[in-house]
């Protein structure tokens, strides 16, 4: 019987994946789930944001469900003690170094997006998104300067295997896709970018067939924007990696649609969330968009526990719901989180 960890964390973590969880018990009853406290949630209750007990329980599960950590409660606590901490904590603990990040227009959702109808239609890529390291894990302090000007600093940082294998799961995404890489780095000023691009390009001598090019970060967020269409994969950093998808989500139409996985070298026992925060703005109020949390779980099906068909089945339910009109107030509708959880599950059967 797989375990399935829920980490509902902050905000509308808990919210999105009640629904979730809901739709993986309609299309799958052999799953144990077990829940545990993540982030703001956690430090409240035990003193940390990744307790023990919650990174034992991700440990043992088969696949983790995380909803979002977050809230400007704790923002002044000591770094190390910040809800954000917990995700972090569990992607390095779990060694989830490669962030699949789908971002594709769903039929009906045009008008949401940012985008005018024509360019957002031809919206269907996958951002690789490096997990493990960068600026988000290097070296990080705060100081005093000479003249007595506060300072802070966070070191920018990857090694070649690094590279290699976040550039290998690039690769081999766009060979199951389209065959097309785009490398996104700032080689231009940054060392760490020119190490990356440098690696990229070696890897590529063992991917002839994958049509391989780079694009500075800036261009890449610009192109984003011009033509999303012509994207297959994106390969790129930690921090790259997160903000070009909050962008790619806005051409898809909303934050709120945006599954990931995250996943270890065997690419299968991964933790699987939504892209965006906890949104506090709206926590509560029953007006998040699950989807996301919901096509997080399908990523879950497929990748940890083989099970593409019933993946299928969800992903089909969503976009059915999607086509014929149902809207969260994200995507200019009026449906509460719970409504639009029923709208997917009746079209589960
Ligand atoms: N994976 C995680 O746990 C993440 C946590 N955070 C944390 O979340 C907190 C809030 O961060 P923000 O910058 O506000 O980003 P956010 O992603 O939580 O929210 C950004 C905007 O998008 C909206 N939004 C997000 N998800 C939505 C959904 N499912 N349906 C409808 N609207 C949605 C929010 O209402 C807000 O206006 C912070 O504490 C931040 O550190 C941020 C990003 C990722
Ligand atoms: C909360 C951050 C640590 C991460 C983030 O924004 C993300 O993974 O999308
Ligand atoms: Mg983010």
């Amino acid at each position: 019987m797989p375990l399935i960890a829920i980490l509902p964390g902050d905000g509308i973590g808990p919210e999105v994946t009640a629904a979730a969880r809901r739709v993986l018990e309609a299309v799958a009853s052999d799953l144990e789930f077990a829940e545990a406290p993540v982030g703001g949630a956690a430090y409240e209750a035990k003193g940390h944001p990744l307790p023990e007990s919650t990174l034992d329980l991700a440990r043992k599960a088969d696949a983790i469900l995380f909803g979002a950590v977050g809230d400007f409660r704790f923002d002044t606590l000591e770094r190390a003690l910040r809800p954000e901490a917990a995700i972090l904590g569990l992607r390095k603990e779990l060694s989830l170094f490669a962030n699949l990040r789908p971002a594709v227009l769903f039929e009906g959702l045009e008008d949401a997006s940012a985008l005018r109808p024509e360019v957002a239609r031809s919206i269907d890529l996958m951002i690789v998104r490096e997990l493990n390291g960068d600026v988000y894990f290097g070296e990080k302090g705060r100081g005093t300067t000479a003249d007595g000007l506060r300072e802070g600093h966070d070191l920018m940082r990857y090694d070649e295997g690094e590279v290699r294998r976040i550039a290998r799961v690039g690769f081999e995404t766009a060979r199951a896709r389209n065959g097309k890489l785009c490398s996104v780095d700032k080689a231009n000023v940054l060392e760490t970018s020119q190490l990356w691009r440098d690696v990229v390009i070696e890897v590529a001598a063992d991917y002839p067939d994958i049509e391989l090019s780079h694009l500075y970060v800036d261009n890449a967020a610009m192109q984003l924007v011009r033509d999303p269409g012509q994207f297959d994969v994106i390969v790129t950093g930690n921090l790259f990696g997160d903000i070009l998808s909050d962008q790619a989500s806005m051409c898809a139409g909303s934050i709120g649609m945006l599954p990931s996985a995250a996943l270890g070298a065997d690419g299968k026992k991964g933790m699987f969330e939504p892209i965006h925060g906890s949104a506090p703005d709206i926590a509560g109020q029953g007006k998040a968009n699950p989807c996301a949390a919901i096509l997080s779980a399908a990523m879950l099906l497929r990748y940890s526990l083989g099970r593409g068909e019933a993946a299928d089945r969800v992903e089909q339910a969503v976009r059915g719901a999607i086509a014929d009109g149902a809207r969260t107030p994200d995507l200019g509708g009026s449906l509460s989180t719970d409504a639009m959880a029923e709208q997917v599950l009746e079209r589960l059967g």
